[in-house]
């Protein structure tokens, strides 16, 4: 278990590059399965997560060569498909989340895709009825083996476009069916479909292989399907929960930060949603200036005057995966506000920590969470914890960054998962931070 020492209660300053966004690289790592030709990304951030996922195409026979800092080809012309039913898949499979969209573009290619129940955070139940269902909508007799935990598809004579309207939109539940339904006979339309920056950078890319899709961006996706795609070259969108989380520190640490290439018009209601907490964000180009917040940072109210609330809800609305972010700073903000995790219920549990820190929280139930801020008349302390999840984890290292004293972060494996390099980077601005296992 790899820790983290903080020392905290110290101003940062610089400027931040945001890596390539962790959850658009694994699913632009499994479209690669969709060609034989070569395919070249840009981009790619350097984290545990992706780099689990490059192993497994390895694995299973796809050519890959390094071509510099984030740059990588991959050809899928020799692929050993009986890698997926090994024992080693069932085992290195089931290490991350994202592993569960290799299975769309095997179906769709080969007719058969499997996988291990896939890892990723313990944030809450995180079913895949979305996923099979789809396929099965398209023609695949689907087995689960309740005892390994395995998942099979199969389509001997190949997948069939049809209507469907996802149950939920999940982001890889849809990732994967469009990836199946690429090769499928005639036309599928998805409707509720999730529609992030992510899904919109995959269709593209599929688009620019030779795929036809009508509706990127939307949430009714059209595919008509095609016999084969050719290879492409990608460049992975700048990491915009990084980037809240980059704005997250800011506020927090009172720092002067410059986000820099941010691909503002990819950022949705981010900035909206920090700005609800009174952080002040400026757009220099494609930059984001965050001053140093010396007077500290005030809670908005609605028109009418009731209590902020921020939630999630799926895209455009506001990412869960930044609630947690949000959560911490409102620790430190003039006035109240309370904090809606509606998609996930195990993901709001990390507030114990921040309370042990000194921080005013009360957790309503799973869900929700009312925060009553400092206004920085008050320090969080510093503590030790354990990282529970990826965004809990890097909450409690801007929580050790801005409380008074020396905290210590177990489990920080969570935090490799999805942020690259994270220490060197925060240590280049000024952060006290070591890794010291
Ligand atoms: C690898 C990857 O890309 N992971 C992301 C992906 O996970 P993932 O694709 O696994 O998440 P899903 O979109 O399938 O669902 C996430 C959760 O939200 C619930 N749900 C989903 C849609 C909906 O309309 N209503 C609803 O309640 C689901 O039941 C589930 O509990 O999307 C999540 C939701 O943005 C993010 O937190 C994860 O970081
Ligand atoms: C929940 C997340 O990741 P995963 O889906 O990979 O667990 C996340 O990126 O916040």
């Amino acid at each position: 278990m790899g820790t983290f020492r903080i020392e905290g209660g110290h101003s940062l300053k610089g400027e931040i590059n945001p890596q390539g966004a962790k959850n658009e690289a694994l699913q632009i790592l499994c479209a690669v399965l969709l060609t034989p030709e070569k395919v070249t990304i840009h981009n790619i951030p350097d984290i545990l997560d992706v780099n689990k996922l490059i192993h497994l195409l390895k694995q299973l026979g796809v050519k890959i060569e390094k071509t510099g800092k984030g740059s990588y080809t991959f050809q899928s012309d020799e692929l050993d498909l009986d890698y997926l039913t090994s024992e080693k898949f069932k085992q290195e499979g089931s290490g991350l989340r994202g592993s569960i969209m290799l299975v769309g573009p095997l179906l769709g290619r080969f007719g058969k895709g499997y996988i291990p129940r896939p890892g990723g955070d313990k944030i809450g139940r995180r079913r895949l009825d979305t996923h099979f269902e789809g396929f099965i909508k398209l023609g695949a007799d689907f087995r689960y083996n309740k005892e390994e935990r395995f998942y099979g598809v199969e389509a001997k004579n190949g997948l069939t476009g049809t209507y469907m309207l996802l149950e939920e939109a999940s982001v890889t539940g849809t990732a994967n069916i469009i990836m199946a339904a690429v090769f499928a006979r005639g036309k599928t339309t998805i409707y509720n479909a999730a529609c992030e920056p992510y899904l919109q950078q995959l269709c593209n890319m599929l688009i620019r292989m030779g795929a036809s899709i009508k509706g990127v961006g939307s949430n009714l996706l059209e595919i008509e399907g095609v016999e084969e795609l050719s290879g492409c070259t990608h460049t992975i969108l700048p990491d915009m929960i990084e980037i809240g989380s980059w704005i997250g520190l800011a506020a927090m640490t009172k720092s002067e930060i410059t986000i820099k290439n941010v691909s503002w018009d990819h950022l949705g209601l981010i900035p909206t949603n920090f700005r609800k907490l009174g952080i002040n964000i400026e757009k220099r180009g494609d930059d984001i200036f965050i001053p140093a917040h010396k007077d500290g940072y005030e809670v908005q109210s609605f028109i009418d005057g009731s209590i902020m609330n921020i939630s999630d809800a799926p895209w455009p609305g506001f990412t869960p995966d930044l609630l947690s972010i949000i959560l911490v700073v409102a620790t430190q903000a003039r006035g109240s506000v309370l904090i809606h995790q509606k998609m996930f219920e195990s993901r709001l549990f990390f507030v114990d920590k921040l309370i042990d820190m000194g921080a005013k929280i009360i957790l309503c139930d799973p869900h929700r969470a009312t925060v009553i801020g400092h206004d920085f008349q008050s320090q969080l302390k510093a503590t030790t914890m354990v990282s529970p999840d990826i965004r809990a984890g890097i909450s409690l290292l801007i929580a050790a960054l801005s409380a008074k004293g020396t905290s210590i972060i177990h489990n920080i494996e969570q935090i490799d998962r999805g942020y690259e390099n994270i220490d060197e980077r925060l240590k280049a601005i000024g952060a006290r931070i070591e890794r010291i296992a």
